[in-house]
């Protein structure tokens, strides 16, 4: 059993008591099953802040397995982008430590991360607006030097909209297909784990809906993904794992289902 899906942060509440879990949990978007070495990606106990900062997050445990969507939700400023910050190396992790695929990354840059298998898609800022749709994709792929043709056929598969509209300037567009954009643009590495910050942030709730349906093929194709919502009791209806962090540390862990479920959850987050 492992700790960080039971979320080890001393303050967690978890809905998955210690030991009794399953690791078959909610949806199973996947074929793969957790490795017997711990999850794909994690976060493990993380403390830390920006620069010489105070301390936003408090041994907070953050984790993704293979074929899985994991869901951090929570109340406004409670350090969720904070927590993908510290995972994708953006942040001064001062104790406890990151590790993907096994391996130490705590102390890697953002770049090298990416170079490891890191797909991360901030909340803002995440595509070139004057450049087209196609370029976007293309400077996604910077760090490749094989033929990428074949991902961007995966890719224009995926979000078919933005094969119609390659040609056009990605700021011209919807603010779903510019989402779609930046998802398009972090899979164009090929990554092992995709991470998104908010990746629904200011759409409607049908293109919310869209939205995570191509996300659910995503970790159907047996990616990791690992998201930030707002809208947490629609992310955690497609959640194979949720954290609900509040003021930095772990509050809540479970499955998406176990945390809908749960009448504390509802209460306080979920409006009741
Ligand atoms: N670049 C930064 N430098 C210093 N403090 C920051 C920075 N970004 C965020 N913070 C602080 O960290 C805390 C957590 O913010 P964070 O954005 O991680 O929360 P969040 O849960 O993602 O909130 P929201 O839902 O509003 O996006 C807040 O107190 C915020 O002021």
């Amino acid at each position: 059993m492992s700790d960080a899906y039971s979320g080890r942060g001393n303050k967690d509440r978890s809905v998955t008591k210690e030991g009794g879990a399953t690791m078959t949990p909610g949806p199973q978007h996947g074929k793969a099953r957790p490795a017997p070495g711990g999850p794909f990606l994690i976060g493990e106990s993380m403390t830390g802040g920006y620069g010489n900062g105070p301390d936003i997050l408090h041994e907070c445990t953050i984790a993704v397995d293979k074929g899985e969507i994991a869901v951090i939700v929570g109340p406004n400023g409670a350090g969720k982008s904070t927590g993908m910050k510290a995972l994708f190396g953006m942040l001064n992790v001062r104790s406890g430590s990151v590790r993907l695929d096994g391996e130490d990354i705590t102390d890697l840059s953002p770049q090298d991360r990416v170079k490891k298998g890191m797909g991360f898609v901030p909340q803002t800022h995440n595509i070139f607006t004057s450049m087209s749709v196609e370029e976007n994709l293309e400077m996604g792929a910077f760090i490749r030097t094989d033929d990428i043709r074949p991902t961007m056929e995966q890719v224009y598969e995926l979000f078919p909209i933005l094969k119609e509209k390659r040609y056009q300037a990605a700021g011209e567009l919807s603010g779903g297909q510019r989402q779609q954009v930046a998802v398009g643009r972090a899979l164009m590495t090929q990554p092992k784990v995709l991470m998104l910050d908010e990746p629904t942030a200011g759409v409607s709730p049908i293109v919310m809906d869209e939205l995570f349906d191509r996300i659910i093929e995503v970790a159907r194709t047996g990616l990791p993904v690992l998201m930030v919502e707002q809208n947490a009791r629609q992310a955690l209806e497609i959640a194979d794992k949720g954290y609900v962090l509040v003021q930095g540390a772990n509050a809540h862990t479970g499955t998406g289902k176990e945390l809908l479920a749960d009448p504390e959850v509802r209460q306080s987050f979920l409006g009741g």
